[in-house]
């Protein structure tokens, strides 16, 4: 087989006819591009997310769980603006042709859109060093959309689920013997790192109480700085209110737990602000939610970001993740 004809049979084999059908996916992936019909009075999110073997993941990771992922991290963007997930397409850069690869993939890529109703609308398949790109579109009533940017003194800040997991997963990784982790709470961190979960029904939930959200990929400390900035707000975090599971808890206290969970990155959980006046009605909307959410701070007029445990101040030198 020539190589144009297979790649038009890659496609055929693993990406045609797969994943959710969508009434509102009009043109489907096959002609030169998607045409999708967004329902009245309806505003659509974007976003993009990349993935870089050996820089977002290692290169023997299973591929299925690589397809949950990239399709997750997209996901974990839409929910917090707010968004439901309607449509995506993936840009596949591939070292090589390998069916295996491909078929595991390509059953973690679907199980993942599965879950989320987000169809597959198009896409493109080049040869290179292994980079996977998802961009993914979600509904939003007019004008509803979560931002960064609607923060006030005297708000409350959430997180959804518990943090620092991936990051400990990803030092056992490194290290498989440091923390004494048994079994059973190295299953449950790697879980968290190479499965992770995006927090769409909270985003929904939340949409008319939250003042401001974001999704937690780069370490909270970086990511709620993003909040602060877009607010032009400060705040006050408590140490020892962050969330942490069961396996965390066990393995790592104190400082070193702190900056897990504040620097370590990788969580996709939502961190988000609710006005006092709305504390109420958010505390109802958000026992739907499927995931436990936790006050970890307030905030504060005078900008930064100050950590206290026990009434002290504590400070940090660590950072979130950057690429540069
Ligand atoms: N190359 C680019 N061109 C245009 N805009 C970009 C580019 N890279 C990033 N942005 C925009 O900058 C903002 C921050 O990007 P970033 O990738 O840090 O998003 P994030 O949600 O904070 O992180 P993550 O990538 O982990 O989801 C986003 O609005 C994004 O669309
Ligand atoms: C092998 C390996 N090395 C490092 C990490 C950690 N890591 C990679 S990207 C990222 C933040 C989100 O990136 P982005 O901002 O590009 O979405 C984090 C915390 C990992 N998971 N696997
Ligand atoms: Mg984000």
């Amino acid at each position: 087989m020539d190589n144009s004809r297979r790649e038009f049979a890659l496609i055929e084999r693993f990406f045609r006819h797969r994943g959710p059908v969508r009434r509102d996916v009009r043109i489907h992936a096959g002609d030169d591009a998607a045409v999708l019909a967004p329902p009245p009075q309806s505003h659509i999110a974007v976003t993009t997310d990349t993935m870089v073997a050996g820089v977002h993941f290692d290169h023997h990771l299973s591929p299925h769980a690589i397809g949950h992922k990239l399709v997750t991290v997209n996901m974990s963007d839409l929910a917090a603006m707010g968004a439901e997930p309607a449509w995506a397409s993936l840009a596949l850069t591939l070292p090589e042709y390998d069916e295996t690869w491909l078929e595991g993939f390509t059953e973690g890529l679907f199980a993942a859109l599965d879950f989320f109703n987000c169809a597959l609308v198009g896409g493109d398949i080049t040869r290179g060093p292994m980079t996977l790109t998802i961009t993914a579109q979600g509904l939003l009533p007019n004008d509803r959309a979560l931002t960064r940017s609607g923060a006030q003194p005297g708000d409350t800040i959430f997180v959804s689920g518990t943090l620092g997991d991936a990051a400990l997963a990803l030092a056992l990784q490194h290290d498989p013997t440091a923390f004494n982790a048994n079994d059973t709470q190295r299953d449950a961190l790697e879980k968290r790192l190479f499965y992770p979960t995006a927090r769409v029904m909270l985003g929904t939930l939340i949409r008319n109480q939250a003042s401001s959200a974001i999704d937690l990929s780069d370490g909270l400390g970086g990511d709620l700085t993003h909040i602060l900035s877009a607010s032009k707000v400060g705040a006050r975090i408590h140490l020892d209110a962050l969330p942490a599971s069961a396996a965390l808890d066990a393995l790592v206290q104190g400082e070193a737990r702190w900056k897990l969970q504040l620097f370590g990155g990788d969580d996709y959980e939502l961190c988000f602000t609710v006005p006092q006046s709305r504390l109420g009605v958010f505390e109802t909307m958000s026992k739907h939610a499927g995931v436990a959410v936790s006050p970890i701070g307030v905030i504060e007029k005078e900008p930064g970001l100050r950590f206290e445990a026990k009434k002290k101040q504590v400070e940090f030198t660590a950072s979130s993740y950057s690429h540069f």
